[in-house]
Protein backbone atom coordinates (compact mmCIF):
# COMPACT_ATOMS: atom_id res chain seq x y z
CA UNK A 1 0.00 0.00 0.00
CA UNK A 2 1.62 3.32 -0.82
CA UNK A 3 1.24 6.49 1.61
CA UNK A 4 -0.40 9.23 0.01
CA UNK A 5 1.45 12.18 -0.83
CA UNK A 6 1.07 15.16 1.79
CA UNK A 7 -1.37 17.83 0.16
CA UNK A 8 1.12 20.38 -1.02
CA UNK A 9 3.09 17.94 -2.88
CA UNK A 10 0.02 17.11 -5.24
CA UNK A 11 0.47 19.04 -8.35
CA UNK A 12 -2.27 21.43 -9.95
CA UNK A 13 -4.52 18.76 -11.70
CA UNK A 14 -4.58 19.80 -15.91
CA UNK A 15 -7.40 19.81 -17.70
CA UNK A 16 -8.36 16.02 -18.26
CA UNK A 17 -11.29 14.70 -20.54
CA UNK A 18 -14.84 15.75 -19.29
CA UNK A 19 -15.52 11.89 -19.42
CA UNK A 20 -16.92 9.59 -19.43
CA UNK A 21 -13.86 7.44 -21.09
CA UNK A 22 -14.22 4.43 -21.85
CA UNK A 23 -10.83 2.04 -22.40
CA UNK A 24 -11.27 -1.38 -24.05
CA UNK A 25 -8.82 -4.18 -23.15
CA UNK A 26 -8.02 -7.39 -24.59
CA UNK A 27 -6.81 -10.68 -23.11
CA UNK A 28 -3.09 -12.27 -23.57
CA UNK A 29 -2.06 -15.91 -24.68
CA UNK A 30 1.62 -16.84 -24.61
CA UNK A 31 2.74 -18.34 -28.13
CA UNK A 32 5.91 -19.48 -26.34
CA UNK A 33 6.91 -19.06 -22.84
CA UNK A 34 10.59 -20.25 -21.88
CA UNK A 35 10.58 -20.49 -17.57
CA UNK A 36 14.13 -20.13 -16.30
CA UNK A 37 15.32 -20.51 -12.97
CA UNK A 38 14.34 -18.70 -9.92
CA UNK A 39 15.62 -15.21 -9.08
CA UNK A 40 16.48 -14.13 -5.72
CA UNK A 41 13.01 -11.77 -5.82
CA UNK A 42 11.40 -15.11 -6.29
CA UNK A 43 10.26 -14.23 -9.41
CA UNK A 44 11.41 -17.13 -12.43
CA UNK A 45 13.39 -15.44 -15.58
CA UNK A 46 11.27 -15.70 -18.52
CA UNK A 47 11.16 -15.68 -22.40
CA UNK A 48 8.31 -15.27 -23.30
CA UNK A 49 6.24 -14.51 -26.54
CA UNK A 50 3.19 -12.49 -25.94
CA UNK A 51 0.19 -12.17 -28.32
CA UNK A 52 -2.84 -9.95 -27.47
CA UNK A 53 -6.45 -11.58 -29.14
CA UNK A 54 -10.00 -10.10 -29.51
CA UNK A 55 -11.47 -10.66 -25.80
CA UNK A 56 -11.75 -7.78 -24.22
CA UNK A 57 -12.81 -6.03 -21.03
CA UNK A 58 -13.83 -2.26 -20.69
CA UNK A 59 -13.27 -0.07 -18.32
CA UNK A 60 -15.02 3.62 -17.67
CA UNK A 61 -13.81 6.29 -15.85
CA UNK A 62 -16.05 8.91 -15.04
CA UNK A 63 -14.66 12.18 -12.83
CA UNK A 64 -15.31 11.76 -9.23
CA UNK A 65 -14.20 13.35 -5.63
CA UNK A 66 -12.78 10.12 -4.52
CA UNK A 67 -11.81 6.71 -6.15
CA UNK A 68 -14.61 4.31 -6.32
CA UNK A 69 -15.02 0.96 -8.56
CA UNK A 70 -18.18 -1.31 -9.88
CA UNK A 71 -17.69 -4.23 -11.74
CA UNK A 72 -20.28 -6.37 -13.69
CA UNK A 73 -20.06 -9.73 -15.86
CA UNK A 74 -17.98 -12.20 -16.03
CA UNK A 75 -16.37 -13.69 -12.26
CA UNK A 76 -16.98 -9.87 -10.98
CA UNK A 77 -18.65 -11.34 -7.88
CA UNK A 78 -15.42 -13.11 -7.31
CA UNK A 79 -13.69 -10.03 -6.85
CA UNK A 80 -12.85 -8.13 -4.11
CA UNK A 81 -13.00 -4.04 -4.36
CA UNK A 82 -10.85 -3.59 -2.14
CA UNK A 83 -6.98 -2.79 -3.08
CA UNK A 84 -6.23 -5.94 -3.81
CA UNK A 85 -8.09 -5.22 -7.30
CA UNK A 86 -5.92 -4.38 -9.87
CA UNK A 87 -7.87 -1.65 -11.30
CA UNK A 88 -7.57 0.33 -8.04
CA UNK A 89 -4.20 -1.02 -7.71
CA UNK A 90 -3.46 0.81 -11.05
CA UNK A 91 -5.33 4.01 -10.42
CA UNK A 92 -3.14 4.48 -7.31
CA UNK A 93 -0.12 3.76 -9.02
CA UNK A 94 -0.58 6.42 -11.81
CA UNK A 95 -1.79 8.79 -9.09
CA UNK A 96 1.42 8.81 -6.89
CA UNK A 97 3.60 8.94 -10.18
CA UNK A 98 1.87 11.67 -11.23
CA UNK A 99 1.74 13.29 -8.26
CA UNK A 100 -1.93 13.53 -8.17
CA UNK A 101 -4.99 12.28 -5.99
CA UNK A 102 -6.23 9.46 -7.37
CA UNK A 103 -10.07 11.04 -8.16
CA UNK A 104 -12.18 8.89 -10.50
CA UNK A 105 -15.49 6.32 -10.38
CA UNK A 106 -14.65 3.49 -13.08
CA UNK A 107 -16.72 1.02 -13.35
CA UNK A 108 -15.38 -2.32 -15.25
CA UNK A 109 -17.17 -4.83 -17.74
CA UNK A 110 -15.78 -8.23 -17.53
CA UNK A 111 -15.43 -10.62 -20.33
CA UNK A 112 -12.05 -12.37 -19.90
CA UNK A 113 -12.58 -15.06 -17.09
CA UNK A 114 -10.43 -14.43 -13.92
CA UNK A 115 -7.33 -16.56 -12.95
CA UNK A 116 -7.53 -18.59 -16.37
CA UNK A 117 -4.21 -17.91 -17.80
CA UNK A 118 -5.06 -14.82 -20.13
CA UNK A 119 -4.34 -12.17 -18.00
CA UNK A 120 -7.80 -10.92 -16.88
CA UNK A 121 -6.39 -8.99 -13.87
CA UNK A 122 -3.74 -7.49 -15.83
CA UNK A 123 -5.38 -6.10 -18.39
CA UNK A 124 -7.77 -4.53 -15.96
CA UNK A 125 -4.51 -2.85 -14.23
CA UNK A 126 -3.74 -1.65 -18.24
CA UNK A 127 -6.87 -0.37 -18.76
CA UNK A 128 -7.08 1.61 -15.74
CA UNK A 129 -3.66 3.22 -16.34
CA UNK A 130 -4.78 4.41 -20.17
CA UNK A 131 -8.35 5.57 -18.85
CA UNK A 132 -6.65 7.94 -15.80
CA UNK A 133 -4.03 8.89 -18.09
CA UNK A 134 -6.74 10.27 -19.97
CA UNK A 135 -9.63 11.28 -17.62
CA UNK A 136 -6.69 13.00 -15.81
CA UNK A 137 -5.34 14.95 -18.96
CA UNK A 138 -1.76 13.81 -17.61
CA UNK A 139 -1.27 11.87 -21.46
CA UNK A 140 1.77 9.95 -20.25
CA UNK A 141 1.82 8.00 -23.92
CA UNK A 142 1.85 4.13 -24.03
CA UNK A 143 5.99 3.67 -23.43
CA UNK A 144 5.86 5.63 -20.17
CA UNK A 145 2.82 3.68 -18.93
CA UNK A 146 4.28 0.41 -19.90
CA UNK A 147 7.07 1.62 -17.36
CA UNK A 148 4.68 2.37 -14.50
CA UNK A 149 2.69 -0.76 -15.41
CA UNK A 150 5.86 -3.04 -14.83
CA UNK A 151 5.17 -2.64 -10.51
CA UNK A 152 1.58 -3.70 -10.69
CA UNK A 153 2.45 -6.88 -12.38
CA UNK A 154 4.35 -8.74 -14.65
CA UNK A 155 1.95 -8.99 -17.18
CA UNK A 156 0.92 -5.54 -17.38
CA UNK A 157 3.04 -4.01 -19.64
CA UNK A 158 2.33 -5.76 -22.73
CA UNK A 159 -1.46 -5.45 -21.86
CA UNK A 160 -0.67 -1.69 -22.66
CA UNK A 161 1.33 -2.15 -25.12
CA UNK A 162 -0.82 -4.92 -27.02
CA UNK A 163 0.30 -6.58 -30.49
CA UNK A 164 2.51 -9.41 -30.37
CA UNK A 165 5.78 -9.00 -28.59
CA UNK A 166 9.01 -11.28 -26.73
CA UNK A 167 8.74 -10.23 -22.72
CA UNK A 168 12.00 -10.87 -21.01
CA UNK A 169 12.96 -10.59 -17.27
CA UNK A 170 9.89 -11.12 -15.03
CA UNK A 171 7.83 -10.84 -18.39
CA UNK A 172 7.55 -6.88 -17.66
CA UNK A 173 10.49 -6.16 -20.44
CA UNK A 174 8.39 -5.98 -23.63
CA UNK A 175 9.57 -5.41 -26.96
CA UNK A 176 7.50 -5.60 -30.17
CA UNK A 177 8.20 -8.42 -33.07
CA UNK A 178 7.21 -8.07 -36.63
CA UNK A 179 3.66 -5.73 -37.32
CA UNK A 180 3.06 -8.20 -40.41
CA UNK A 181 -0.21 -7.73 -40.42
CA UNK A 182 -1.44 -11.47 -40.98
CA UNK A 183 -4.17 -12.06 -38.69
CA UNK A 184 -4.33 -15.27 -36.48
CA UNK A 185 -7.40 -17.49 -35.56
CA UNK A 186 -7.67 -19.69 -32.15
CA UNK A 187 -10.28 -20.70 -29.96
CA UNK A 188 -10.20 -20.39 -26.37
CA UNK A 189 -11.40 -22.91 -24.35
CA UNK A 190 -12.19 -21.56 -20.94
CA UNK A 191 -12.43 -24.44 -17.61
CA UNK A 192 -15.01 -24.01 -14.76
CA UNK A 193 -12.37 -22.94 -12.33
CA UNK A 194 -9.77 -20.91 -11.92
CA UNK A 195 -5.79 -21.52 -11.42
CA UNK A 196 -3.40 -19.78 -9.11
CA UNK A 197 -0.61 -18.14 -10.79
CA UNK A 198 1.94 -18.33 -8.50
CA UNK A 199 0.99 -22.01 -7.72
CA UNK A 200 1.43 -23.44 -11.02
CA UNK A 201 4.74 -21.33 -10.77
CA UNK A 202 5.33 -23.48 -7.25
CA UNK A 203 4.44 -26.71 -9.09
CA UNK A 204 6.85 -26.42 -12.10
CA UNK A 205 9.96 -26.03 -9.92
CA UNK A 206 8.73 -28.98 -7.89
CA UNK A 207 8.17 -31.30 -11.16
CA UNK A 208 11.99 -29.75 -12.37
CA UNK A 209 13.21 -30.82 -8.74
CA UNK A 210 16.58 -29.62 -7.30
CA UNK A 211 19.48 -29.13 -9.71
CA UNK A 212 17.61 -31.19 -12.35
CA UNK A 213 17.88 -29.90 -16.02
CA UNK A 214 15.09 -27.82 -16.52
CA UNK A 215 12.80 -29.77 -19.60
CA UNK A 216 11.99 -26.38 -21.67
CA UNK A 217 10.70 -24.91 -24.98
CA UNK A 218 14.32 -23.82 -25.10
CA UNK A 219 14.54 -20.25 -27.57
CA UNK A 220 11.35 -18.09 -29.19
CA UNK A 221 13.75 -18.41 -32.65
CA UNK A 222 11.61 -21.21 -34.02
CA UNK A 223 8.07 -19.13 -32.50
CA UNK A 224 9.48 -15.75 -34.49
CA UNK A 225 10.14 -17.52 -37.69
CA UNK A 226 6.97 -18.77 -38.10
CA UNK A 227 5.02 -16.15 -37.33
CA UNK A 228 6.85 -14.45 -39.97
CA UNK A 229 6.02 -17.37 -42.33
CA UNK A 230 2.10 -16.62 -41.70
CA UNK A 231 1.69 -20.63 -42.58
CA UNK A 232 -0.59 -21.94 -39.45
CA UNK A 233 0.83 -25.39 -39.71
CA UNK A 234 4.07 -23.74 -39.04
CA UNK A 235 3.36 -22.15 -36.50
CA UNK A 236 1.80 -24.97 -34.76
CA UNK A 237 3.98 -26.72 -34.76
CA UNK A 238 6.38 -24.06 -32.75
CA UNK A 239 4.03 -23.66 -29.39
CA UNK A 240 5.14 -23.98 -26.58
CA UNK A 241 4.62 -23.41 -22.89
CA UNK A 242 7.01 -24.37 -20.13
CA UNK A 243 4.15 -24.15 -17.74
CA UNK A 244 1.71 -26.42 -19.28
CA UNK A 245 3.20 -29.94 -17.77
CA UNK A 246 2.57 -27.81 -14.09
CA UNK A 247 -0.83 -27.06 -14.95
CA UNK A 248 -1.84 -30.33 -16.01
CA UNK A 249 -0.23 -31.95 -13.14
CA UNK A 250 -2.79 -29.45 -11.04
CA UNK A 251 -5.48 -29.61 -13.33
CA UNK A 252 -5.36 -33.53 -14.79
CA UNK A 253 -8.95 -33.42 -16.48
CA UNK A 254 -7.24 -30.45 -18.70
CA UNK A 255 -6.13 -33.70 -21.00
CA UNK A 256 -9.20 -34.34 -22.07
CA UNK A 257 -9.82 -30.44 -23.33
CA UNK A 258 -6.49 -30.75 -25.28
CA UNK A 259 -7.75 -34.10 -26.66
CA UNK A 260 -11.45 -32.75 -27.50
CA UNK A 261 -9.81 -30.22 -29.79
CA UNK A 262 -7.04 -31.87 -31.41
CA UNK A 263 -9.73 -35.03 -31.87
CA UNK A 264 -11.80 -31.76 -33.21
CA UNK A 265 -8.98 -31.04 -35.89
CA UNK A 266 -7.17 -28.29 -34.13
CA UNK A 267 -3.87 -27.82 -35.58
CA UNK A 268 -2.44 -27.70 -32.36
CA UNK A 269 -3.36 -26.40 -28.55
CA UNK A 270 -1.49 -25.50 -25.47
CA UNK A 271 -2.90 -24.19 -22.08
CA UNK A 272 -2.17 -20.61 -21.96
CA UNK A 273 0.15 -18.99 -19.48
CA UNK A 274 -0.15 -20.58 -16.15
CA UNK A 275 -3.88 -21.88 -17.29
CA UNK A 276 -6.49 -23.52 -17.07
CA UNK A 277 -7.31 -21.86 -20.44
CA UNK A 278 -6.13 -24.08 -23.24
CA UNK A 279 -5.95 -21.92 -26.49
CA UNK A 280 -6.31 -24.09 -30.09
CA UNK A 281 -4.65 -22.54 -33.44
CA UNK A 282 -7.19 -22.54 -36.54
CA UNK A 283 -6.38 -22.28 -39.69
CA UNK A 284 -8.94 -19.75 -40.46
CA UNK A 285 -12.20 -18.07 -38.97
CA UNK A 286 -14.46 -20.39 -40.36
CA UNK A 287 -12.21 -23.33 -38.75
CA UNK A 288 -12.65 -21.73 -35.42
CA UNK A 289 -16.40 -21.10 -35.18
CA UNK A 290 -16.56 -25.13 -36.31
CA UNK A 291 -13.78 -25.74 -33.64
CA UNK A 292 -15.42 -23.71 -31.12
CA UNK A 293 -18.66 -25.49 -31.64
CA UNK A 294 -17.03 -29.34 -31.32
CA UNK A 295 -15.57 -28.00 -28.12
CA UNK A 296 -18.47 -26.53 -26.22
CA UNK A 297 -20.25 -30.04 -27.61
CA UNK A 298 -17.91 -32.06 -25.90
CA UNK A 299 -18.30 -31.02 -22.45
CA UNK A 300 -14.95 -30.58 -21.80
CA UNK A 301 -14.30 -27.19 -20.84
CA UNK A 302 -17.12 -24.24 -19.71
CA UNK A 303 -17.26 -22.52 -22.78
CA UNK A 304 -15.30 -21.91 -26.17
CA UNK A 305 -15.14 -19.11 -28.47
CA UNK A 306 -13.29 -17.75 -31.36
CA UNK A 307 -11.12 -14.97 -31.25
CA UNK A 308 -7.85 -13.44 -33.31
CA UNK A 309 -5.16 -11.47 -32.79
CA UNK A 310 -3.21 -9.81 -32.68
CA UNK A 311 -4.91 -6.96 -31.75
CA UNK A 312 -4.28 -3.53 -29.98
CA UNK A 313 -3.52 -3.33 -26.15
CA UNK A 314 -5.76 -1.18 -24.25
CA UNK A 315 -7.17 1.77 -25.98
CA UNK A 316 -9.59 4.59 -25.76
CA UNK A 317 -12.39 3.57 -27.14
C1 LIG B 1 2.05 -16.81 -16.38
C2 LIG B 1 2.17 -15.48 -17.04
O1 LIG B 1 0.90 -14.92 -17.25
C3 LIG B 1 2.86 -15.62 -18.39
O2 LIG B 1 2.73 -14.44 -19.15
C4 LIG B 1 2.97 -14.50 -16.17
O3 LIG B 1 4.25 -15.01 -15.90
C5 LIG B 1 2.28 -14.18 -14.86
O4 LIG B 1 2.14 -12.78 -14.86
P1 LIG B 1 1.35 -12.05 -13.67
O5 LIG B 1 0.12 -12.82 -13.34
O6 LIG B 1 1.25 -10.61 -14.02
O7 LIG B 1 2.39 -12.28 -12.49
P2 LIG B 1 2.66 -11.31 -11.25
O8 LIG B 1 1.37 -10.78 -10.75
O9 LIG B 1 3.77 -10.39 -11.60
O10 LIG B 1 3.24 -12.41 -10.22
C6 LIG B 1 2.35 -13.34 -9.63
C7 LIG B 1 3.17 -14.50 -9.08
O11 LIG B 1 3.53 -15.36 -10.19
C8 LIG B 1 4.86 -15.86 -10.02
N1 LIG B 1 5.70 -15.39 -11.12
C9 LIG B 1 5.25 -14.43 -11.98
C10 LIG B 1 6.07 -14.03 -13.02
C11 LIG B 1 7.34 -14.61 -13.15
N2 LIG B 1 8.19 -14.23 -14.13
N3 LIG B 1 7.77 -15.55 -12.27
C12 LIG B 1 6.97 -15.96 -11.27
O12 LIG B 1 7.37 -16.83 -10.48
C13 LIG B 1 5.33 -15.34 -8.66
O13 LIG B 1 4.98 -16.29 -7.67
C14 LIG B 1 4.49 -14.09 -8.48
O14 LIG B 1 4.33 -13.74 -7.11
N1 LIG C 1 -9.84 -6.67 -11.99
C1 LIG C 1 -9.44 -7.94 -11.84
N2 LIG C 1 -9.78 -8.88 -12.73
C2 LIG C 1 -9.33 -10.17 -12.59
N3 LIG C 1 -8.56 -10.61 -11.58
C3 LIG C 1 -8.22 -9.69 -10.66
C4 LIG C 1 -8.62 -8.33 -10.74
N4 LIG C 1 -8.10 -7.68 -9.70
C5 LIG C 1 -7.41 -8.57 -8.98
N5 LIG C 1 -7.47 -9.79 -9.53
C6 LIG C 1 -6.80 -11.00 -8.99
O1 LIG C 1 -5.62 -11.19 -9.78
C7 LIG C 1 -5.31 -12.59 -9.88
C8 LIG C 1 -4.82 -12.84 -11.27
O2 LIG C 1 -5.90 -12.51 -12.11
P1 LIG C 1 -5.73 -12.76 -13.66
O3 LIG C 1 -7.09 -12.90 -14.23
O4 LIG C 1 -4.79 -11.75 -14.24
O5 LIG C 1 -5.00 -14.18 -13.66
P2 LIG C 1 -4.60 -14.98 -14.93
O6 LIG C 1 -5.56 -14.72 -16.01
O7 LIG C 1 -4.38 -16.36 -14.49
O8 LIG C 1 -3.24 -14.34 -15.33
P3 LIG C 1 -1.99 -15.14 -15.92
O9 LIG C 1 -2.08 -15.00 -17.38
O10 LIG C 1 -0.89 -14.42 -15.29
O11 LIG C 1 -2.08 -16.56 -15.46
C9 LIG C 1 -6.58 -13.35 -9.54
O12 LIG C 1 -6.32 -14.14 -8.40
C10 LIG C 1 -7.62 -12.27 -9.17
O13 LIG C 1 -8.28 -12.58 -7.96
Amino acid sequence: MTEPLDEEEYERPRLGSAGPVRVRVPAKINLHLHVGPVRPDGYHELVTVYHAVSLYDELSARRGDRLTLTMEGEGAGELTLDDDNLVLRAARALARYTRRQPLARLHLRKQIPVAAGLAGGSADAAAALVACDALWGTNLGRDELAVVARDIGSDVPFLVLGGTALGTGRGEQVSPVLASGHSWHWVVAVAGVGLSTPTVYRELDHLRGDGAAPASVGAPDTLLAALRQRDPAVLAAALGNDLQDAALSLRPELHRTLDAGHDAGALAGIVSGSGPTCVFLATDARHAEALAKELVDSGSCRSAQPVHGPVAGARVV
